[in-house]
């Protein structure tokens, strides 16, 4: 698939090439994402990453302490925390990443709009654990070639897809954790019912999150019949981090 971008998709992707690069040498260890889930799942616990996300292009906005919030999701048992660096349209930041993961112990994601090798130069010294590599952004060259770009620094990406179609490019890239967005990128919509679809034809050997959209604990036990493994939750525990302990 050709890279053909609209909206504010292409304003996102052409401010994520004018990224600084961040000059900064990476002075924490590695978590590996995946043996967390792996973990959560054998203790019999739901798996979440929680995501740390101050405004979305959606509407959503909230005002929190990145650490605070941080660490009460780490004491709460969230597997990995997502923090969204994208500043233009997220109102995310470097800073917030380096906060992060320098005050938690357990695997830390960048969340950003990822097209160029010098963002996951960025990620990785400012000590994340994992990146977002987003499929409907992405060239299948580009795809496969900052899969291999990460996995030089140990960092194992976590490759976002929206449908069938992307599934099988994250496939033939070898993603190894593959998470289904059910909200579309461009309309915001929310679709679920893909979200079951999709997850249902993930092979059982890949690592399988479900994104976006997630409120409940029985929407959970749901999407876990379809074989979701993990469930990346942003603005409901932006709102009301307490409600993690129901969750998990
Ligand atoms: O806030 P929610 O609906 O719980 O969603 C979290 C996360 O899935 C969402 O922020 C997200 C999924 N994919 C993205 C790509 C870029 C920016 C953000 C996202």
């Amino acid at each position: 698939m050709v890279r053909f971008l609209t909206g504010w998709l292409k304003d996102v992707v052409n401010n994520a090439y004018n990224r600084p690069y961040v000059h900064k040498i990476r002075d924490k260890p590695i978590y590996s994402l995946i043996e967390a889930i792996r973990k959560a799942k054998e203790e019999n616990k739901n798996p979440i990453i929680a995501e740390y996300k101050r405004a979305s292009p959606s509407g959503f906005s909230a005002d929190r302490d990145p650490i605070e919030y941080a660490k009460e999701m780490e004491s709460s048992g969230a597997v990995g925390i997502s923090v969204l660096t994208e500043d233009k349209f997220f109102s995310g930041s470097y800073d917030y990443l380096f906060a992060i993961s320098h005050n938690v112990k357990i695997p830390v994601l960048m969340k950003d709009f990822i097209v160029s090798e010098r963002q996951i130069d960025n990620a990785y010294n400012l000590g994340a654990d994992s990146i977002l590599l987003i499929v409907r952004i992405l060239t299948e060259r580009e795809l496969e070639s900052l899969i291999l770009y990460a996995r030089s620094y140990r960092l194992e990406p976590l490759v976002e897809i929206f449908d069938e179609k992307e599934l099988e490019i994250a496939l033939n890239a070898g993603a190894k954790i593959i998470g289904v967005n059910s909200r579309d990128l461009l309309t915001f919509a929310i679709g679920q019912e893909r979200v079951k679809r999709v997850l249902q034809k993930i092979p059982s050997n890949i690592i399988r999150v479900a994104e976006s959209g997630i409120t409940s604990r029985e929407q959970i036990e749901e999407l876990k019949k379809y074989g979701a493994d993990a469930f990346l939750i942003g603005s409901s525990l932006m709102k009301e981090p307490s409600k993690i302990k129901e969750l998990i």
